[in-house]
């Protein structure tokens, strides 16, 4: 009856729907008339109204030459055939008649449920056989043919499982996502409870209530809903937000690729960092090569956002501009691990996005407020701390002071953070840690004393002022001499990148960096660019000591803005190292290594090369140039 309905023409449909009594005789004509003409129509008239078929037609022999058909059809294992003869039987069967024992009805009923079922049997040996392309079939048959809601749930549900099973196998890309399972399963739990804890100005957030040591995995969580973002439905995996490998990529314009978005493939970039890694000439074209290459491999290290999930435990973890907790995703899997001891009892808590170091006070809030929509209350930005005094501060003029000089937006900024200066952890119960946290308390002593003695002179503290020694800067000219050295360092790495670097650039980028020196603050964050772009210069023209040297003056000031354990300060190793290895420095690259070990140990644990297998090849490369040395 369905198919027949199917079949009539849209124009009729609409003209019945939209019909009233008064309309019958010309709807029910127009639908005699379409009837008269179709084929269908006639041959299943004939069907209903043949006396052999007929429902109104019982017949004991038929039905049972019918069920004897089905029974044949059965034991070949034909069900779809099998289900067809008992209904057919079903139709002519005579209700009274009793055939070996039991009603004749009843019997063709059972055996048309147990061909129905023979479907559901097969589509579960299917699936354990993994061909969930016939499973698939075997369940549909099975969900037509079943009467019962619960049955056709529990159908459902299987088709469900089978669908999602039939997807992984057809994904090319499943085998890696698997082994990354494999990884994450075999690695530690977290060992720690968590607790979700009220605080006074963040809300609920979470702690430990023992002690955590530093690199320990606090928590591990799959997401509750995962969408993988535009730009990269096409280059990944919809399920495990992998990359997928070259040959599985459609060819097509990618405007993320084309803004730069996507990082080269990581592949590619082992596979060129291990040529490298083993040159033995130290020629311009390999060098340049190299820092090009370790600062993709930087840029690689901040990882691309490639979807959005809910994490239901996750999303409970506060933000600290100071973190004590770093997240990152393998996969779809969220884990969380402690950069740093962390006492019982106290907050555990992730960057969102800025930190203290990275940038200033006033930018982090502003970037908390646009883009969370809250007022940052954590200890970065409510405490004095080194890093926000110096990160944009200027030297004071007097001979050998080492004080820190901040203009009137840095003063409004700091002011109301005066008087909160950290405390001296007491109850720390780690060594280490006080130790590091007594280090940060002296270095503030050591640029602002003046506002870490006195408090109350603290509220009085002006622009121009120097914090340590009360001197007066003449902030004009400082701007003026930082402005113009600025734009030499702004032309400089526009050469750089448009590979066009001349002696005369590279000659005032030089005496502008002694400007800066004289005009900043020692750990003031430009000069640790402007020696960083030094660095990438004289390693593009050869000069590797001089790449060096610079490079790790940079390193020494990030040390002081971030932590020597910062993750940050890893990224920067990694050049740092691969310069070394260029100059052929075995021992001191072994050293750069080594701390870069630690690091990333310190945030990615044993996930570190699975999420950069660069770093193999650089402990590879360090092997390779030991070996040649022991040999020569
Ligand atoms: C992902 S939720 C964290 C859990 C949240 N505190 C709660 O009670 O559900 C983020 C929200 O927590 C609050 N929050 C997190 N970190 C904060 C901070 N450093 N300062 C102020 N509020 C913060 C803000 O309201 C923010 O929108």
């Amino acid at each position: 009856m369905e198919k027949l309905k199917s079949i009539i023409p849209f124009e009729i449909k609409k003209k019945i729907e939209q019909s009233n009594t008064k309309d019958l005789p010309s709807t029910t004509s127009s639908l005699h008339y379409f009837f008269a003409n179709s084929s269908l129509f006639h041959s299943m008239v004939e069907d209903l109204t043949n006396p052999e078929l007929g429902f109104c037609s019982k017949n004991k022999e038929t039905a049972l030459e019918l069920k004897n058909k089905g029974n044949a059809c059965f034991s070949s294992s034909d069900y779809s055939q099998a289900a067809h003869f008992y209904f057919q039987a079903l139709r002519v069967a005579p209700v009274d008649v009793v055939d070996k024992g039991n009603k004749l009805v009843a019997a063709l009923f059972v055996n048309r449920a147990s061909s129905f079922h023979a479907w559901y049997r097969r589509g579960k040996v299917n699936t354990s056989l993994l061909n969930y392309e016939d499973a698939i079939c075997d369940l549909m048959v099975a969900l037509d043919f079943e009467g019962t809601s619960s049955g056709k749930r529990q159908i459902q549900n299987d088709l469900k499982l089978m669908e999602k099973e039939n997807q992984k196998s057809e994904n090319p890309f499943q085998e890696l996502s698997r082994q990354e399972q494999l990884v994450i399963d075999e690695d530690e739990m977290p060992p720690v409870e968590l607790q979700c804890v009220s605080t006074p100005t963040k809300g609920r957030g979470m702690a430990s209530l023992f002690e955590i040591s530093s690199a320990t995995l606090v928590h591990k969580e799959e997401p509750y809903a995962a969408i993988i973002l535009k730009n990269f439905r096409d280059t990944h995996c919809h399920f495990c937000f992998s990359e997928l490998p070259a040959d599985k990529v459609p060819y097509m314009y990618h405007p993320s690729k084309q803004s730069g978005n996507l990082s080269l493939p990581r592949d590619s970039m082992t596979s060129n960092l291990e040529q490298a890694c083993s040159r033995v000439e130290l020629k311009y074209l390999v060098l340049n090569r190299k820092i090009e290459l370790a600062n993709n491999l930087c840029q690689l290290l901040s990882e691309a956002r490639v979807g959005q999930a809910v994490y239901l435990s996750g999303s409970m973890f506060n933000h600290s501009c100071m973190p004590n907790i770093h997240a990152y995703f393998i996969s779809r899997t969220l884990l969380i691990r402690a950069t740093e001891y962390v006492p019982g009892g106290c907050p555990l808590e992730m960057s969102y996005g800025p930190q203290v170091g990275q940038w200033d006070h006033r930018n982090r809030q502003q970037f908390l407020l646009d883009r969370y929509t809250f007022k940052c209350q954590c200890n970065g930005c409510t405490r004095a701390n080194l890093p926000d005094l110096v990160l944009n501060a200027f030297r004071c003029a007097k001979v050998n002071c080492s004080g820190v000089v901040l203009d009137d937006s840095m003063v409004e900024y700091e002011k109301h953070k005066f008087c909160h200066l950290p405390e001296t952890p007491e109850n720390h119960s780690m060594e280490h840690q006080r130790e590091v946290d007594k280090l940060m308390h002296d270095e503030i002593k050591n640029v602002a004393c003046l506002m870490s003695e006195h408090s109350s002179h603290c509220r009085e503290i002006q622009s121009g002022c120097c914090l340590k020694c009360g001197s007066t800067n003449d902030l004009k000219y400082l701007h003026a001499t930082t402005d113009e050295a600025d734009t030499y360092f702004r032309s400089l790495q526009e050469a750089v990148n448009s590979n066009e670097v001349s002696a005369g650039l590279l000659s005032n980028a030089l005496s502008s960096l002694n400007d800066l020196k004289s005009t900043l603050h020692s750990y003031n964050k430009k000069l640790a660019e402007a020696e960083d772009i030094l660095a990438e210069v004289f390693c593009s023209v050869g000069e590797m000591q001089q790449a060096i040297d610079h490079c790790t003056i940079s390193i020494q000031i990030l040390k002081k803005l971030y932590s020597p354990g910062h993750i940050a300060v890893g990224n920067e190793l990694v050049k740092l190292s691969s310069l070394q290895l260029a100059l052929g420095d075995a021992s001191a690259a072994v050293d750069t290594v080594h701390q870069m070990n630690i690091i990333f140990s310190n945030y990615y644990g044993k996930h570190a090369e699975l999420m950069f297998p660069y770093l193999q090849y650089l402990k590879g490369g360090v092997v390779h140039k030991l070996a040649d040395g022991r040999k020569s």
